[in-house]
């Protein structure tokens, strides 16, 4: 067969989107009819649904429980020690989640105008790609939503984890099929204080190791330090230490550890390697579809998400600067629009994205939630700033809580326009909402405190005391 004939005889889309998680979601109402290939290597579904977001949500609630029911104490109600039925955790978790994935899988495998290959792709050419099955494709548009992986580490013994011998990631702890006595989470980031917190409240025995002086160790210091202070008391966690090797014998890992306390070792028949996720850019042969990557593997987009290579978009974890669920919804928002004002089947302009700030939360115990800089970030910036801090424990809320651990810190600029909120505590992934509103429409402290009323006595007086502690504000 020529080179023109084999051509003729590849499959051709109005439209292929590479990867299966917030990719899924672009097909909105105005992109009806095209003829659409949707590329996913994994999981349909992604990581949010099948190994990220949403089951460590869900594995956490029960973790925040038993924590709840040890605390009741304090305010005069003991209860049993718990009895944690592991399988029933992971099943309710895993039941409906799977189901879910694998319905939307189905759907798009009947769907007419869609066609599912359950493939890797990479490119081979401009708007050309090769699949792993053997097939080319090509399309008149191409949306890169390839997300990003776990890493390993470059420790003899941790470089790839090894789930059969109990070295694991984010992508296949959450299954286990018991729970051990002990596991070593490494890393104090995202992933592992989440799931340090769940697996220690279920029972199994943790230390985490963090290279760092403290847990969560990009977030404002006085949240970070009293994070830590709080998963010190609940587990063992060790700062400024790190792997250097790590062996597995007769079912038990020790590794091999160096810091503070100078060499020494820590055994666990379970490992969680928690050390950060690398964008997939550099699994695309992206050089060879003409799309330009960041050195830290994703891919170039401009502010309407479009890659240097003409008709190829990408979105989510693969090219964002925040690898975060609601960053890659909203861009697959901005993407859907902008393929159809490029198809002429929505008026224009196209969108693009915007320096709205960016929350985040972790839910670990405490919740931390938190957008903007932080006061080391601001002080080295030499941005001028006044500062709140409002304790949870001194509101009336609070008092119910017997709360001694939560606080919102918030940054304002000197004429009150909210700059950025840090806070832990229950609920702070709630609590902090109202700050992100008033710092995205740009709501000053004061209207935001006093143009509402805040119902009393609830734990949003936190929010309400802070904006009102602000120097400057009337209160
Ligand atoms: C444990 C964990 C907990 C998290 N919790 C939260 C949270 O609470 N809140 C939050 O906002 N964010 C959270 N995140 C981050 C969030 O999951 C991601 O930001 C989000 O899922 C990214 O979506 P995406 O569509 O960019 O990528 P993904 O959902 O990862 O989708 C990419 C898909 O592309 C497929 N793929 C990759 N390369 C190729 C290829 N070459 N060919 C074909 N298919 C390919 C992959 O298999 C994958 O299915 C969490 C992440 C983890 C790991
Ligand atoms: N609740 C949420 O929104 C949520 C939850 C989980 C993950 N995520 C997203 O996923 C991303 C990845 O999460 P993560 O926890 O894997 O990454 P992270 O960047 O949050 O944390 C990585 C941790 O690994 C440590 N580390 C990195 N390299 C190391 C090394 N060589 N030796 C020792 N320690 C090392 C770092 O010090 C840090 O503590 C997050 O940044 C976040 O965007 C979000």
């Amino acid at each position: 067969m020529d080179d023109h004939a084999y051509a003729d005889a590849m499959p051709h889309h109005d439209l292929v989107i590479i990867g299966s998680g917030s990719g899924n979601s672009l097909l909105t109402p105005e992109l009806a009819g095209l003829d659409v290939a949707i590329v996913e290597a994994g999981t349909f579904g992604g990581t949010c649904l099948n190994v990220g977001c949403i089951p460590t949500k869900m594995l956490v609630l029960p973790a925040d429980r038993v924590v709840a029911a040890a605390d009741a104490a304090r305010l005069g109600v003991a209860f049993d020690p718990p009895r944690v039925d592991w399988p029933a955790i992971r099943d309710r978790v895993f039941g409906r989640l799977d189901a879910i994935s694998e319905g939307g899988r189905a759907y798009r495998q009947h769907q007419q105008s869609t066609t599912l290959y359950e493939a890797h792709a990479r490119f081979v050419g401009p708007s050309r790609l090769s699949l792993s099955t053997g097939e080319q494709l090509t399309a008149d548009r191409i949306v890169v939503a390839a997300g990003s992986r776990a890493l390993g580490l470059d420790v003899e013994g941790l470089r790839e984890p090894d789930p059969a011998r109990g070295l694991h990631t984010s992508d296949t702890v959450m299954r286990l099929g018991s729970l051990p006595p002990r596991m070593v989470v490494i890393g104090g980031g995202f992933v592992a204080c989440e799931l340090a917190h769940v697996f220690s409240a279920l029972g199994v025995a943790v230390t985490q190791i963090q290279r760092g002086p403290s847990l969560l160790r990009h977030h404002e210091e006085v949240i970070a330090q009293r994070y830590t202070q709080v998963a010190a008391n609940h587990h063992d966690v060790r700062l400024r230490t790190s792997p250097t090797s790590a062996v597995h014998e007769d079912g038990v890992w020790r590794v091999h550890l160096d810091g503070d306390d100078g060499p020494t070792h820590v055994e666990a028949e379970v490992v969680l390697l928690a050390v950060g996720r690398r964008p997939n850019g550099d699994r695309l042969d992206a050089a060879s579809g003409g799309l330009d990557l960041h050195p830290d593997g994703r891919v170039v987009v401009d502010a309407e998400l479009r890659t240097t290579a003409p008709g190829v978009w990408a979105l989510g974890d693969v090219s964002a600067e925040h690898q975060l669920k609601h960053v890659a919804n909203h861009e697959a928002r901005i993407v859907a629009h902008n393929l159809a004002v490029d198809l002429g089947r929505t008026a224009g302009p196209s969108r693009r994205t915007d320096d709205r700030p960016v929350p985040h939360a972790v839910f670990g115990h405490p919740q931390v939630a938190s957008f903007g800089a932080t006061s080391a970030e601001l002080d080295a910036a030499g941005t001028p700033y006044v500062t709140a801090t409002q304790r949870v424990g001194d509101t009336a809320y609070g008092w119910a809580l017997e709360d001694t651990t939560g606080l919102l810190v918030i940054h304002a600029d000197p004429a009150g326009q909210i700059l950025a909120a840090h806070c832990l505590g229950p609920h702070a992934s709630t609590l902090i909402q109202p700050l992100v509103q008033a710092a995205t429409f740009g709501q000053p402290a004061h209207e935001v405190a006093r143009g509402q009323y805040w119902i009393h006595p609830a734990l949003a007086e936190v929010v309400e005391n802070a904006l009102l502690g602000l120097p400057g504000q009337s209160r």
